[in-house]
């Protein structure tokens, strides 16, 4: 567990010039943050280079996100980010100039929702980050997340927002209104049932207490309610009943995790070719098997990894399974907010990354994590805190939601996500929490549990001997994972034969991805992945690394030659 930090959380003031200092009229902190990668791309230059600047090199038959090579060589081996970043693309960062500064600032995933937006628009966003990877060098993976069918309102016929005031009676109603003849303060919602299980007196919450209602009469499809706690109303946000200081959910959990417009946009995603799905308000593992027979079916041999949205009430009874089951596990704090209490959230964050350790799976900690930078340049003390709990966590990956989608400052807030992981991350490193917790095996097979070993050991190895880099062949990304696994203190080159694989494995902690064709001769793999490094300035002769592959069940510890 994170235990205490003892290094205090200040930031390089470096780049501190160059970030706005505190508005007198807003009480927020200062907090520097260096400035978005200050490697320029064009510099990053490799002899081996054949292809004009700012396009990735295949000649050198080695391929890797250009960005994170920078990083690697900015920050050096051991201090080079072991934290991923997801990054929302929604309005505000849709172009692709926007996708690209995100990219050139370490965003490691792009995620699209599929709540918002029409299919033409997210299939123009996929596209602007799958060309962005060819022509300049990322390798930057893409997440579809799909809508669900929880009871959320409506799009609020394209108004960005309508205010509830204290005492105003509301009317929210499974009719539909085009835009001239919506009643005043009338909400329409997305499902036919919502209404049936619904008393009066129960309170009905929007986004988890952003604005809360309490109802006073029911009229057939309408649910006549009292704003008691006033707020802005925003679109398509979600609707949760409570009574008695419990969840009202019958309805709920009947509603289909997959609903047919999800099956609908997993299949845009499977024709776009996405490298992961996450699925909104898993309940239970059924789903999640019953998603990947499908996918299979649809596209056989497809890498396209599943990712379990922790956000419903009852997939924490089902946890181990659904973790079990899935490429890997979301904490959608947002949702799961509005389902349990609030003071529940932190704790079941702790758990899922802890779950997820043990069974090999990454974990990403989702939404509010720099919330005011929706609309400052700088985070709140609390939220550094957040972000820096669950780096200290080791969770594999953290996400932007609306900050990066529509806030105003969605560079500004990677920066800050990339400043504290490599501040907490060195934290970590320096108070040797070497990991003695006893991982579980997660192998199922007597080989490959001597793979699992091999790797504990790899790991355990490469701390003690303060290696410069792990170097892994891997073929299905797996052995990648279980060093990924025991969070090493130097990173862990993976080199896989695929760009997909190469792409998947960037969402998980400490792992460097590259594409490089590789034969089962050992020796030539090295001696081949060695030149090509060299040549781009990638190590060094003496650089000390330690070597694993899925083809052959050895350890290798070499000095690079
Ligand atoms: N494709 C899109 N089109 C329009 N707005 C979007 C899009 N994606 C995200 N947004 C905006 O960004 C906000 C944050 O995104 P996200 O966290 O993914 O959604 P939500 O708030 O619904 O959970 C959304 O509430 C929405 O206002
Ligand atoms: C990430 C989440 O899901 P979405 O943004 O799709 O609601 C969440 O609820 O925290
Ligand atoms: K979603
Ligand atoms: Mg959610």
């Amino acid at each position: 567990m994170s235990g205490s930090f003892r290094c205090s959380i200040s930031l390089s003031p470096l780049h501190s010039n160059e970030f706005p200092r505190i508005p007198v009229t807003k009480p927020r902190i200062h907090v520097p943050v260096p400035k978005p990668m200050t490697v320029a791309l064009s510099k990053v230059v490799s002899p081996l280079r054949v292809a004009a600047p700012g396009v990735m090199i295949e000649a050198a038959g080695l391929e890797v996100d250009r960005v994170t090579e920078a990083e690697l060589k900015e920050n050096g081996f051991r201090s080079t980010r072991k934290t991923k970043i997801v990054c929302t693309i929604g309005p505000r960062t849709c172009e692709f100039e926007e996708i690209e500064a995100l990219a050139v600032g370490g965003m490691n995933v792009a995620r699209v929702n599929m709540c918002h937006g029409t299919r033409e628009w997210h299939r123009d966003v996929i596209r602007r980050v799958r060309q962005l990877n060819e022509e300049k060098g990322f390798a930057v993976a893409v997440m579809m997340d799909t809508e669900g069918s929880e009871i959320h309102m409506d799009d609020l016929n394209d108004v960005e927002s309508t205010k509830a005031e204290d005492g105003q009676i509301w009317t929210f109603t499974v009719r539909a209104f085009d835009q001239p003849s919506r009643p005043e303060r009338t909400i329409t919602v997305n499902y036919d049932g919502f209404a049936e299980d619904v008393k009066v007196g129960d309170e009905l919450l929007v986004d988890g207490g952003m604005v809360t209602f309490v109802v006073i009469e029911k009229i057939g499809p309408d649910v006549i309610c009292r704003c008691t706690d006033p707020g802005l109303l925003l679109p398509r946000a979600n609707l949760t009943f409570w009574r008695n200081g419990s969840l009202v959910r019958e309805r709920n959990a009947m509603l289909p995790t997959i609903s047919s417009k999800d099956w609908l946009d997993i299949d845009f995603g499977i024709e776009e070719g996405v490298d992961f799905i996450a699925v909104s308000f898993v309940k239970s593992a059924e789903v999640i098997k019953t998603l990947k027979s499908y996918i299979i079916d649809r596209s056989p041999g497809s890498q396209i990894g599943i990712i379990a949205k922790i956000e419903s009430i009852d997939s924490l009874k089902n946890l181990e399974e659904i973790i079990q089951v899935s490429d890997g596990t979301m904490v959608a704090r947002g949702d799961l907010g509005a389902q349990i209490p609030l003071e529940q959230v932190p704790l079941v964050q702790h758990e899922v990354i802890q779950l997820c350790r043990q069974l090999n799976k990454p974990v990403i900690v989702a939404s509010q994590l720099l919330e005011s930078m929706i609309e400052y340049p700088i985070p709140t003390r609390a939220e550094v805190a957040d972000v820096s709990e669950a780096v200290g966590q080791q969770a594999d990956a953290l996400m932007l939601s609306s900050e990066s989608a529509m806030g105003q400052y969605p560079e500004k807030a990677l920066a800050v996500l990339r400043c504290v992981s490599l501040r907490i991350e060195k934290c970590r490193r320096e108070e040797k929490h070497w990991d003695v917790t006893d991982l579980r095996i997660v192998s199922s097979s007597k080989l490959d549990e001597i793979s699992e070993e091999i790797c504990n050991t790899t790991s355990r190895m490469a701390n003690k001997l303060k290696a410069d880099a792990i170097f892994v062949y891997t073929k299905t990304g797996q052995t990648a994972s279980l060093l990924s696994r025991n969070r090493p203190d130097c990173p862990i080159f993976a080199f896989a034969p695929s760009t997909s694989i190469q792409r998947c494995l960037n969402l998980k902690w400490g792992l460097i991805p590259f594409r490089l064709d590789f034969s089962d001769d050992m020796e030539s793999n090295l001696n081949r992945t060695f030149s090509l490094l060299k040549a781009r300035a990638m190590i060094k002769s003496g650089d000390l690394i330690i070597v694993v592959s899925d083809v052959m069940q050895s350890i290798q510890a070499i000095k690079v030659p």
